[in-house]
C-alpha cells in the first residue's frame, strides 16, 4: 500500500447459512447502498457449509465449480491489523447435516466423493479427512483471533425492561433438576500445569500389552501456556445413563440430553452415542447383527437407525420399528425435538445443543416438549461436571424465587476467554478413544512425562492448551469493561479444578498489570459466581462475568435468552489481538426452523438485530482504525436508526401478516436515512441520503404493502444447503418501490 493510493477501508461480510444467509440476500444491498458513501467497499466471503466443503474438492471440480478457500482466507486476514469481519452464525455441522449437504451438492452437479463411514480405499480416506475438516465448529475457532466481549447494548436492555417478554412462571414443586457424573467424569481426573519453556509434545499410548502407539505426533507449546487433559469413563458413563433413565422413570419426568456435539466434535459424539446405546439398549442388542451390517453409527443418533432401515428386508423393518415403540413404553418419556413428526432428544446429536437448549428450558418453566407435544418437568442429564453445575444453580434459585422479571431483572455481560483455540474448544485435534487399555500420555522433546492417565479401551482423553498472550489479552479486557462500565466483575474459576487452578495463579498476576483501583474484582468457583449474579440480577444489578471458552458460549445464550428473549439481540464484539476486528452477530444459532417457516409460507422470522449491532460497531471500527469521518457519521446515524427500531418495534413478528425480516430491513434503512438526512455534521451524506430517506418515507405504506403481499405462500429455494442465489434474492427482495428507491442511491 502505497502513501499516495491508500486502499479503501474493506467490510467483509460474511455470507453463511440457513435464516441468516437469507436475510443477508435482503440486508446486503441496503448495507452496499449505505456504506459504500463512504468509501468504505463492502465484500463478501462465502464461508457456507456447502461452501466449506466445496473448496475441499478443487482438484475433483471441473473449473466453473470450483470454489476458493474463502475460511483459509479470512483466517489469515484476521492475524492482521486490517482485519474488519462481520461474521453471521453458520452451521456447525454434525455428520447428518454433512452427509445431507454432499448428496444435495451431489444433485446439483457437483461430483464429490460420498462421505464413507468407514474408508476402506485410499480415496475414500482421503475425502473422509478434508469432510472431517469442515465438520462441527470449523468456521469460529479459525476466526477467533481475540477474545469476546458480549453485551446487551442500553438501548436493547431498555427495550427489554419496557417490552418483557413472555417467561414461564416456576413452581417451588418443579422435579427439573440437573443429573451429572459423581466421578468418572473430565472433571475428577482433569490434571494441568504451565509449561515454563516453548517445547513440542507427543501424545500416545503405551498398552498394558506394551506396545506404544503415538497418537499424536507433535503438538507445539509455547512459553508460559497452560496444558491439562482429563478421561472421561465411558463405563461408568453408560452405568450413568443407566441410573438417570431409570430415576427419570421412577420420577415420572423427560429424559433430556445436552450436549454439544456440534463445537465438541469428538468427544460430544461418543458421549451421545453412550446415551443412544443404553436408551435403546434391548433392541440394539437383540438386532445388533443386523444393525452392525447395516452400517448403524449411534454417534449419529437413533435417526441414523432410521436412515439405514430401507437397506433391511421390510419384515426386519417393522420388527425393529415394533420393538422400539414398545421400547417407548417401558422407558421415560424422552424430550422431544419435534414432537408432530417424533424426532426425540437422541435422534440428531444437533438438535439440541446445550448453549441454548437449557436456557430454552429455563424460559419455559423448567419444562421441555414430551411426545404428546405438552410441556413436562425434565431431567436435563449433562454428564460432566465442569459445568452442569450453573444450571441447577439457576433451577434452584427459581424454584426459589420464581421466573426472572425481564422488566426489572439486571444484566450479565460476559467477557470470554477465546483466543487461539483457548481450552476444551480447540482440543478436538488432541481427543481420543483410547484404542487399547494402556497409559495415555504427554511427553515433551526431552523425554519428559508432563501428564498421563490410565485408561481403558473406549474411553475418551482429551487435552486442551490455553496460551499465555490470550489470557493476558482477556484479563486486560475485562479490567477495561468494569472501568469504562463501572460495575463488578467476576471470573468464574474453580480452584478445585487442576486446569482454573492454573488460570487463577496467572490472574492474580496479570490483574497487577492494571490499574484496578476502585474496581470490584472477583474470583469465585462457577457456582457461587452464578449464585451472586442471580442474587444481583434479581435486584436489579449487573454483574461481568469474566469466563473460559465453555461458560463465554454457555452464559452468552443464557443470559440475554433470559434477559432479551433472545441472544439475536447481543453485541457481540471480538477485538482481535492484532488489532483488527470481528464483529459477530448476536450470540445464537442459524435457526434452522426459521428456514422450514420461509419455505412453508414465504416468512422469515430472523431478526438481524444482531446485524445492525455488529455493522455499526464494524463502521466505528473504520472511523476509529483509519479516521474517515464518513465512517463515523454513518456509525452515528446507524445507532440512531437502531434506536428509532427498537422504540418502535420493528422487529420481524412471529406470524404471517406482520413485518418479517424483510420489513424490519426496511425500517431499519428508512430510520438510517431519516438520520443521515437530519445530521448536520457531514453535507453530503446529508444531500445524499435525503431524497432515499423522503422516498421510503412517503412510500412506507405501499413498500410495507408490497412486502406483506409477498406472504403466505410456499417458496422454493432451489436448495437448502446450497440454495439458488437468484432465487433467494428474489425471495428475499419482493417490493419493486424499495428496490427502485435502493437502486437511486
Ligand atoms: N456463531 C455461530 O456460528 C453459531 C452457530 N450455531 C449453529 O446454529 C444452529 C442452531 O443452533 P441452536 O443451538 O439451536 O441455536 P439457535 O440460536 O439457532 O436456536 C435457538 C433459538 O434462538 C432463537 N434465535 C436465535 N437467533 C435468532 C434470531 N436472529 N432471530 C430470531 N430468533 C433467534 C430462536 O428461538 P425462539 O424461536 O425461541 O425465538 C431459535 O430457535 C446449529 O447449526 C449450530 O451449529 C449455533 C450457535 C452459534
Ligand atoms: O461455533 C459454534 O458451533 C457455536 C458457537 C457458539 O455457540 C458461540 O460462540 O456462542
Ligand atoms: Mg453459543
Amino acid at each position: 500500500m502505497s502513501d499516495t493510493q491508500p486502499q479503501s477501508p474493506v467490510i467483509i461480510y460474511t455470507l453463511t447459512d440457513e435464516a441468516p444467509f437469507l436475510a443477508t440476500q435482503s440486508l446486503l444491498p441496503i448495507v452496499e447502498a449505505f456504506v459504500e458513501s463512504a468509501g468504505v467497499a463492502v465484500e463478501t466471503r462465502d464461508i457456507s457449509l456447502a461452501g466449506r466443503i466445496l473448496a475441499q474438492f478443487p482438484d475433483v471440480l471441473p473449473a466453473d465449480k470450483q470454489v476458493g478457500d474463502h475460511l483459509a482466507e479470512l483466517g489469515a486476514l484476521a492475524t492482521t491489523p486490517e482485519a474488519n469481519i462481520i461474521k453471521l452464525p453458520n452451521i456447525s455441522a454434525s455428520v447428518p447435516q454433512l452427509k445431507a449437504a454432499i448428496k444435495e451438492l451431489q444433485a446439483q452437479g457437483y461430483p464429490l466423493p460420498d462421505y464413507v463411514d468407514e474408508p476402506k480405499t485410499d480415496a475414500e480416506r482421503d475425502a473422509k479427512a478434508r469432510y472431517n475438516r469442515v465438520k462441527g465448529s470449523a468456521v469460529n475457532p479459525v476466526l477467533r483471533e481475540g477474545n469476546s466481549d458480549r453485551r446487551a447494548p442500553l438501548s436493547v436492555k431498555n427495550y427489554a425492561r419496557k417490552h418483557p417478554h413472555r417467561m414461564g412462571a416456576w413452581s417451588a414443586d418443579s422435579q427439573s433438576h440437573v443429573a451429572h457424573m459423581d466421578g468418572g467424569d473430565f472433571y475428577g481426573s482433569e490434571q494441568s500445569l504451565t509449561v515454563d519453556h516453548a517445547t513440542d509434545v507427543r501424545i500416545e499410548l503405551v498398552g498394558v500389552d506394551g506396545v506404544t502407539t503415538v497418537l499424536k505426533d507433535k503438538t507445539a507449546l509455547t512459553d508460559g501456556e497452560v496444558i491439562d487433559a482429563a478421561v472421561l469413563d465411558t463405563r461408568a458413563l453408560a452405568q450413568f445413563f443407566d441410573a438417570q433413565i431409570d430415576d427419570a422413570k421412577a420420577r415420572g419426568v423427560l429424559f433430556s440430553l445436552h450436549l454439544k456435539a456440534t463445537m465438541m466434535k469428538v468427544s460430544d459424539p461418543i458421549i451421545f452415542g453412550v446415551a443412544v446405546n443404553r436408551f435403546y439398549a434391548p433392541v440394539l442388542a437383540k438386532y445388533d447383527t443386523e444393525l452392525m451390517a447395516a452400517g448403524l453409527d449411534t454417534s449419529h443418533g437413533i435417526g441414523d437407525l432410521y436412515a439405514r432401515l430401507p437397506s433391511l428386508p421390510a419384515e426386519l423393518q417393522s420388527n425393529i420399528k415394533a420393538d422400539i415403540d414398545a421400547l417407548y413404553a417401558q422407558r421415560p418419556a424422552l424430550a422431544m425435538v419435534n414432537s408432530d413428526k417424533g424426532i426425540t432428544n437422541l435422534h440428531v446429536p444437533s438438535d439440541v445443543i446445550v448453549d441454548a437448549s437449557m436456557p430454552a428450558m429455563i424460559r419455559d418453566s423448567g419444562k421441555m416438549w414430551n411426545p404428546a407435544g405438552e410441556l413436562q418437568d425434565a431431567k436435563a442429564v449433562i454428564p460432566d461436571r465442569s459445568y452442569a453445575g450453573i444450571y441447577q444453580a439457576v433451577i434452584e434459585d427459581c424454584k426459589a424465587h420464581g421466573a426472572f422479571e425481564p422488566a426489572t431483572m439486571g444484566s450479565v455481560p460476559n467477557v470470554g476467554l477465546m483466543a487461539q483455540k483457548a481450552e476444551e474448544y480447540g482440543s478436538h485435534d488432541k481427543t481420543f478413544r483410547a484404542p487399547r487399555d494402556g497409559t495415555i500420555q504427554v511427553v515433551d522433546t526431552a523425554g519428559k512425562v508432563l501428564l498421563q492417565h490410565a485408561v481403558r479401551a473406549g474411553d475418551i482423553w482429551r487435552m486442551c492448551q490455553t496460551r499465555d498472550l490470550p489470557v493476558q489479552d482477556w484479563v486486560k479486557l475485562a479490567v477495561s469493561r468494569a472501568r469504562i462500565s463501572g460495575t463488578p466483575a467476576v471470573f468464574w474459576l474453580d480452584p478445585q479444578r487442576a486446569h482454573d487452578a492454573q488460570l487463577i495463579a496467572k490472574v492474580e498476576t496479570y490483574l497487577k498489570d492494571h490499574d484496578t483501583s476502585g474496581l470490584d474484582i472477583r474470583i469465585l468457583p462457577p457456582v457461587e459466581a452464578m449464585q451472586l449474579s442471580l442474587d444481583r440480577i434479581r435486584r436489579g444489578e449487573d454483574t461481568i462475568s469474566v469466563t473460559g471458552n465453555v461458560l463465554r458460549d454457555y452464559l452468552t445464550d443464557l443470559f440475554p435468552i433470559m434477559e432479551l428473549g433472545t441472544s439475536a439481540k447481543m453485541l457481540s464484539v471480538v477485538p482481535l489481538m492484532a488489532g483488527g476486528g470481528l464483529f459477530e452477530t448476536g450470540a445464537g444459532g442459524s435457526a434452522p426452523k426459521h428456514v422450514q417457516q420461509f419455505e412453508a409460507e414465504d416468512y422469515l422470522r430472523w431478526d438481524s438485530l444482531g446485524e445492525f449491532l455488529a455493522l455499526a460497531a464494524s463502521l466505528d471500527h473504520v472511523a476509529e482504525t483509519t479516521g474517515n469521518a464518513k465512517a463515523k457519521v454513518l456509525a452515528a446515524a446507524l445507532d440512531v436508526a437502531n434506536g428509532a427500531f427498537l422504540d418502535n418495534n420493528k422487529s420481524p413478528s412471529r406470524k404471517v401478516g406482520g413485518i418479517d425480516n424483510r420489513g424490519s430491513h426496511f425500517y431499519l434503512a428508512m430510520y438510517w436515512a431519516q438520520a443521515l438526512a437530519a445530521q448536520d455534521e457531514d453535507a453530503e451524506l446529508k444531500a445524499k441520503f435525503a431524497p432515499l430517506a423522503k422516498a421510503l418515507t412517503e412510500n412506507e405504506d405501499k413498500i410495507v404493502g408490497e412486502l406483506i403481499a409477498a406472504q403466505g405462500k410456499s417458496v422454493e429455494l432451489g436448495g437448502y444447503y446450497h440454495p439458488d442465489l437468484a432465487k433467494v434474492s428474489a425471495a428475499m427482495r419482493p417490493s419493486a418501490t424499495f428496490n427502485a428507491a435502493l437502486a437511486e442511491v
